[in-house]
């Protein structure tokens, strides 16, 4: 068992509420309203530059340069390919790149990403990881499952974002950074320690649920 597998079986109601949350329903049968998903899509970009910190954190707090190289990935699938994704997606939208950057960071974006960089500073690179995963493989789970369950047809306004995250790049990136949580996990974690990574896991399932609500929120104002 990785200890993504061990830390999704002990932080099971946060993680169903996190990928089964209505926001993931509606985009996967299309019928999310489309204010919705624009409203977290800005949101998100705003998030994905703190995640950016996050990783370079990451490179930081690496024992070793294969940790860091790996770190270094992050920043550059964030910096290289998922901003694009959004620009572009926001540009299908009718939002600009700077309509974007000067939206206003909402509390959920502050929240969340200021918790992962918190456990990051705070923590050591376990710590990090564990804030991490929930959004990285979580969102390559909802994406393969969206995409197995035949969502991303002509007919589903989101499917461009659901091919992303079902993509093989995207995969690859969740996939090889499960591996990465276990190579830290060989070097540092115990059975004392297990709770308090655990923890920190299930906040960030909270966290995301929180931000998947925000979208959802924006639809009723
Ligand atoms: C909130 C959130 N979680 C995870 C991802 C995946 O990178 C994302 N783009 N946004």
């Amino acid at each position: 068992m990785t200890l993504f597998e061990r830390l999704k079986a002990d932080a099971a109601p946060q993680w169903a509420s996190y990928t089964n949350h209505d926001f993931v329903r509606q985009l996967g049968d299309a019928s999310l309203p489309q204010e919705c998903f624009r409203h977290y899509l800005v949101q998100d970009y705003l998030f994905l530059i703190q995640f950016a910190r996050a990783y370079a954190l990451g490179v930081y707090k690496s024992p070793t340069i294969d940790d860091m190289r790996q770190s270094l990935e992050g920043v550059k699938a964030i910096l290289d390919a998922e901003l694009d994704l959004h620009v572009g997606l926001c540009g299908d939208w009718g939002m600009s790149r700077s309509d974007i950057e000067n939206a206003p960071e909402e509390t959920p974006t502050m929240a969340y990403t200021r918790f992962v960089l918190d456990a990051g500073m705070s923590g050591d690179l376990l710590d990090l990881q564990a804030a991490l995963a929930p959004c990285i493989i979580g969102y390559a789970e909802i994406g393969a499952r969206l995409q197995d369950g035949g969502a991303d047809h002509a007919g589903n306004p989101y499917r461009l974002w659901i091919g992303e995250y079902a993509g093989d790049d995207y995969q690859k990136v969740a996939g090889g950074f499960s591996c990465w949580l276990d190579r830290t996990a060989a070097q540092v974690l115990t059975e004392n320690r297990y709770p308090r990574v655990l923890s920190i896991f299930e906040k960030a399932c909270r966290l995301e649920s929180d931000f998947w609500q925000m979208g959802l929120d924006a639809g009723s104002r």
